[in-house]
């Protein structure tokens, strides 16, 4: 896989400000350059929406947050960076001038995408000295969290070009689909745009308020979409003769006035008045900025959810979220010893996801465990058994856990896990976990868990190595001097 070392973000709005954001979680250095007065502002409340919502999507170890730098000029921000992204508003002459002074500023193996959502590259790169490294990076909003990339190649625009860039999108989470021929708009902004112009007319025809529009997609082919895009929906309506049969039976529809398309709505004063004030309703005075939390919070569970898809495989954009954890942990394996290891291990750091609420109104039993495993996970990172060691074919596995419930744990309530090792042999591992509300330190549940050391292609318990046990042994000797936790060694229907 190869990595971005370097960027620079020219534009920090609501995307650039994403970008930004996304390329920071995965740990790279942003330089930006915005003239906005209050570009930090903007940016800083993108990156704090982006991190509440990295902390309720992934339990993976996120690498370091990148550094971030706004610089007085476009040319320091792009100097030495290798992916330089372009989101200035999307005016022709606006981006040629930017991608024109970017080109002469930048090193000469640097990637330049832009994000316009329509414009042709080939009329982006035509004032550029070096061409061949132009390419659109069309991103959906909000960009840390959606995963998919246009990537369109204009006349000028090499094939090397478009495969370092394909290359560069995994590592950062996201999925770069290449558009073979450039054409205005690419495909979603194409699909968007139809479906856009066909809302207007029916707002203005007084067919049903933006509400109304809203709850029809939502509460319908909108939960469709994000699993199985349109074809293999459709395959599915055809029934067991799938698509032919779909196409048979709707094919004719195409030539009824089902729609208004090629009609331009005139966007009038009337109209945007209109728009304005029923947008206005439907939001019921929820400022943008709680629109986006609420959103955020949404897309993680959808994503979640995703990942769960296929019978744990993972489905679509939860299977590339499943991929992309699975690098985290290869590659953030080696997870770093808490300050002081002669306190219970301070472990698990997250916040309860909305997929993680019950019809009680917080967090759902299996979700303990979740978190209580995380907490497992994480020290047998700690003690030298990472994803690398399991694939080698010895892990722990766990054999027994009690968990007590003591409090509760609310919808995006940031909560953390810590660990004390309670005793160890050549085998076994016995450990007590609690789980704490971060703000108070109140406690909320514990853990008790017995894990074993296994040869898993074996299938038996075999004494750790020694590398191992010396590590675990280390913690198990400092824990020794803690007084034993209350609750530990306690059954179901115990008398206190
Ligand atoms: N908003 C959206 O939903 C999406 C927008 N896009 C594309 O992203 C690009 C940016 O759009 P938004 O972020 O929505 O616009 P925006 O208006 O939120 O942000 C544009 C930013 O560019 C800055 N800017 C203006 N001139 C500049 C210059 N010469 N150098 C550096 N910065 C400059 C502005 O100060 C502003 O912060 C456009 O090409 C748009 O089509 C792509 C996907 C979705
Ligand atoms: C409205 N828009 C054309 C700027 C939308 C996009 O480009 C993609 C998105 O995020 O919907």
């Amino acid at each position: 896989m190869t990595k971005i070392s370097k960027a620079a973000c020219i534009g920090g709005g609501v995307i650039g400000g994403g970008w930004i954001a996304r390329f920071l979680l995965a740990g790279i250095d942003v330089d930006v350059f915005d003239p906005h007065p209050e570009a930090s502002r903007i940016v800083g409340e993108v990156i704090a929406n982006a991190e509440k919502a990295y902390a309720m999507l992934t339990g993976a170890p996120l690498p370091p947050r990148g550094r971030l730098r706004f610089c007085q000029t476009l040319v320091e921000a792009v100097t030495d960076a290798d992916w330089i992204q372009e989101s200035v508003p999307e005016r022709l002459d606006l981006k040629r001038g930017v991608l024109t002074e970017i080109d002469a500023a930048a090193r000469p193996d640097a990637l330049i995408g832009s994000s316009t959502s329509g414009l042709l590259p080939t009329d982006l790169q035509r004032d550029m000295r070096h061409p061949e490294r132009l390419f659109v990076a069309h991103p959906y909003n909000p960009v840390y969290l959606l995963p998919l990339v246009e990537i369109v190649g204009g006349e000028k625009t090499s094939a090397a070009t478009i495969r370092a860039t394909m290359e560069r999108l995994p590592p950062i989470g996201m999925k770069g689909v290449h558009i073979a021929k450039e054409i205005e708009a690419f495909v979603g902004d194409r699909l968007l745009e139809a479906l856009w112009r066909e809302a207007l007319w029916l707002i203005h025809d007084d067919i049903c308020t933006v509400e109304t529009l809203d709850d029809v997609i939502r509460y319908s082919f909108g939960l469709r979409w994000a699993q199985m895009g349109l074809f293999q929906t459709y395959r599915i309506a055809g029934g067991e003769a799938g698509m032919r049969h779909f196409l048979a039976q709707f094919g004719p529809c195409l030539a009824w006035p089902w729609t208004k398309l090629t009609d331009v709505v005139d966007l009038d004063e009337a109209l945007i008045e209109k728009i304005g004030r029923q947008s206005d309703e439907q939001a019921a005075g929820l400022s943008i900025r709680e629109l986006e939390r609420i959103r955020d919070e949404n897309l993680v569970g959808i994503l979640q959810a995703l990942k769960g898809g296929d019978g744990g495989k993972g489905w679509g954009a939860g299977k590339l979220l499943k991929d992309f954890e699975r690098t985290l942990w290869a590659e953030g394996g080696g997870e770093a010893m808490p300050a002081d290891p002669s306190r219970p291990l301070r472990l698990v750091e997250t916040k309860v996801s909305p997929a993680w609420v019950d019809y009680n109104g917080h967090m759902t039993e299996h979700r303990y465990l979740q978190v209580f495993g995380d907490t497992s996970d994480a020290l047998l990172r700690l003690v030298g058994v990472d994803l690398a060691y399991v694939e080698a074919g010895h892990s722990y596995y766990t054999v027994e856990s009690h968990i007590r419930h003591l409090g509760e744990a609310k919808l995006g309530q940031a909560i953390h896990s810590a660990c004390q090792i309670l005793s160890a042999d050549e085998k076994r591992l016995h450990v007590f976990h609690t789980l704490h509300d971060t703000a108070t330190g109140e406690l909320i549940a514990t853990a008790e868990q017995m894990l074993l050391h296994v040869d898993s292609k074996a299938g038996k318990a075999v004494a750790a190595p020694a590398a191992v046990l010396d590590r675990v042994k280390a913690i198990a000797a400092s824990h020794a001097e803690l007084a034993l936790p209350e609750g530990a060694g306690r059954h179901v229907g115990q008398r206190r």
